[in-house]
């Protein structure tokens, strides 16, 4: 073989017999780790991707931030299973199918957690885990080039940062439209209005409270910036680097207990050719980036998971796993809606809607240099809050959640070791429950006079990933969100919501502003309402999936060590979204690139001293 592949982007008749490192998934975190272990010129690395290679303007359109997500041919095709709790409804399952995953589909909303979300992590293994704020934040740095916004802008709506939390080597950016409507920065100051918010001065601190955030975009083209611009295409220059797109991994191929290679078929006509199909052999590594809902399946094809799950498809259990697929989570997205009847702060979003001289400018601006408001894709503030603030109650669900046993709302047959790590967790978001460290509220401001999204951001039930048994190869996983099986987290809600009405229709900073609620209503007092609203509303998915492969001790049901490692297997590290083994309170992008970056840096170096 040679160090020197031939071209970067591949066909399968291209494809080696062997690499250093073959990278199941060109997502978010699969480019990124390619693109780390190629910068030493030397280790060949494979990468595997199921979407296609594409530039269509849904990928890269800033305005709006939703185009990727609705074009469906860069998405999987996911229902749920009926969630009992919601009503027997189905939720789409969203994930990105393309070379940069769901990096090229996602909102572009650039926040992370909390400390006290990634020192939780290290917590599950102990005191001096490399785990913890102080150790990632590095890799937060090294994962994003920051631009920080145009002085205008921040003179205009008071936008502060702090560059400190912040790198510039990346090629995936964090920068910021060059429009933002005032009106945004009157609902920020509006939270002064309810006790005890804390107002915090950079999105990157590491501090829940009311923020300004930056926005995944190239600041000069005002375009997408995700992991297919800043990663592959840095890594395709190299000649250690290979991207093969259009074929669908299989599973992994297992000696014993080491991982060996990979096995997959091309697509062709959109479907996976499985004649067609072919190996390719990873001297070094398998490393496994096909996200939350792929990652925990393709273990489990590969033989790797709970032995009962894999008997129930006539998979040959090579490696008993009992928390493969387990351990499931994302954030559920509550909806009701606010509107405002006098909302008086301006230019704001319903301007660009009712006021012709603005839609006018703002049409102008773009076409000529691609500046105003559409540039926006989202927005940029939100709130972040922990409990004690948004709850009179929080000691008493703290304790009450802490009394639980827990055990009882994981499904009957979970194995003692995951129902253990579950009581872990719950026990450690307990404590977070009473203190000022971990937010559990988000309300993403709009700007206009409507409200934004409102998320919870711990949820405490856990669902599950598993194969169809009905025919495991071909058919996506079974998703389960399992919504709302533990019961508190409906009081969680009930209370998030009823602080969401108190900010619209209770606050003397909005009152001038006359809010409507168009939904619940009026009518909706009582807790049993309120939990009513929730069963027939919710989302269970803000498409966020985590901890379905996730990094906890072994007794605690994990899939991987600290190290990322997969349990009982030499050669096979799992680095993508599924190893967080708790939600952090924030948006998940962000997170991702930087356990990318510190996985890169535990293929190479190892573990560090801590
Ligand atoms: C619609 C949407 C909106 C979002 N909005 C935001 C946001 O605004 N801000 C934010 O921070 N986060 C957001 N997220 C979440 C964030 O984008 C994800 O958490 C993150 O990108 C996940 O990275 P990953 O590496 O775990 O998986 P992905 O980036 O999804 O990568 C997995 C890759 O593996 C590939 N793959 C899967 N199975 C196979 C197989 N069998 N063979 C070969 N390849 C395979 C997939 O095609 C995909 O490319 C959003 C996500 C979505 C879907």
């Amino acid at each position: 073989y040679g160090r020197q592949l031939r071209a970067a982007v591949v066909d399968a008749r291209q494809v080696q017999k062997e690499y250093d490192y073959v990278i199941i998934g060109g997502g978010t975190a699969g480019l990124t780790v390619a693109d780390r272990l190629t910068e030493d010129g030397k280790s060949t690395v494979l990468v595997i991707e199921y979407g296609q290679l594409s530039d269509s303007a849904s990928i890269t359109t800033v305005t709006g931030g939703f185009a990727g997500m609705n074009d469906p041919k860069f998405m999987y095709d996911i229902n749920s299973v009926p969630q009992v709790n919601l009503r027997n409804r189905t939720i789409a399952v969203r994930a990105g199918k393309v070379v940069g995953g769901s990096s090229a589909v996602n909102a572009m909303m650039t926040i992370r957690g909390t400390a006290e979300d990634y020192d939780r992590w290290g917590s599950f293994f102990s005191k001096s885990s490399h785990w913890s704020w102080q150790n990632l934040l590095p890799y937060f740095k090294r994962a994003l080039n920051f631009v920080p916004p145009n002085p205008d802008v921040v003179q205009s709506v008071n936008i502060t940062y702090d560059t400190s939390f912040w790198g510039n080597t990346s090629g995936v950016y964090a920068a910021w439209p060059s429009y933002q409507y005032p009106a945004t920065t009157a609902q920020m100051e509006a939270f002064r209005g309810l006790p005890d918010v804390p107002f915090v001065k950079d999105s990157g601190s590491g501090q829940p409270g009311v923020y300004w955030y930056p926005t995944f975009m190239d600041p000069k083209k005002v375009e997408r910036s995700y992991a297919k611009t800043g990663h592959h295409e840095v890594a395709q220059k190299r000649p250690n680097y290979q991207l093969l797109a259009e074929a669908k991994v299989n599973k992994i191929l297992l000696t014993g207990t080491t991982a060996t290679g990979v096995s997959y078929s091309p697509i062709v006509s959109g479907k996976p050719n499985n004649d067609a199909a072919q190996s390719v052999i990873a001297r070094k590594e398998v490393i496994l980036a096909a996200g939350g809902i792929h990652s925990p399946q393709i273990l489990q094809l590969s033989g790797i998971g709970p032995k009962k799950i894999l008997s129930a498809a006539k998979i040959d259990t090579l490696v008993d796993l009992p928390g493969v697929g387990q351990n499931f989570q994302d954030h559920p997205m509550l909806s009701s809606s606010y509107q405002y009847t006098k909302f008086t702060p301006k230019p704001s979003g319903d301007d660009l809607r009712t006021n012709r001289t603005f839609s006018t400018w703002a049409n102008e601006v773009w076409a000529a240099n691609r500046t105003g408001p559409s540039s926006i894709a989202t927005g940029n503030a939100a709130a972040w809050l922990p409990f004690p603030v948004i709850s009179s109650r929080s000691a008493a669900l703290s304790d009450a959640l802490a009394a639980q046993d827990h055990a009882s709302y994981l499904p009957a047959d979970t194995h003692p070791t995951v129902a253990a790590g579950y009581r872990a967790q719950m026990l450690s978001y307990a404590a977070a429950l009473r203190n000022n460290g971990t937010a559990f509220y988000n309300a993403v401001l709009s700007g206009s006079s409507t409200n934004g999204i409102i998320v919870d951001l711990h949820p405490l039930s856990r669902g599950t990933v598993q194969v169809d048994p009905s025919d495991p190869y071909a058919k996506e996983p079974l998703v389960d969100y399992r919504a709302l099986t533990n019961p508190l987290d409906a009081a969680v809600m009930i209370d998030i919501l009823k602080y969401t009405r108190r900010y619209y229709l209770d606050n003397p900073a909005t009152k001038p502003w006359a809010a409507r609620e168009n939904s619940p209503g009026a009518s909706t007092t009582t807790d049993e309402q309120w939990a009513s609203f929730i069963a027939r509303t919710m989302s269970p998915s803000e498409f966020h999936p985590v901890g379905t492969c996730a990094m906890m001790p072994l007794e605690l049901g994990g899939v991987v060590d600290e190290e990322l490692k997969v349990y009982g297997v030499k050669g096979l590290r799992v680095v993508d979204g599924s190893v967080m083994p708790t939600l952090v309170g924030a948006n998940t992008c962000q997170t991702v690139y930087a356990v990318a970056e510190k996985a890169a840096d535990l293929i190479r170096f190892g573990a560090p001293k801590v």
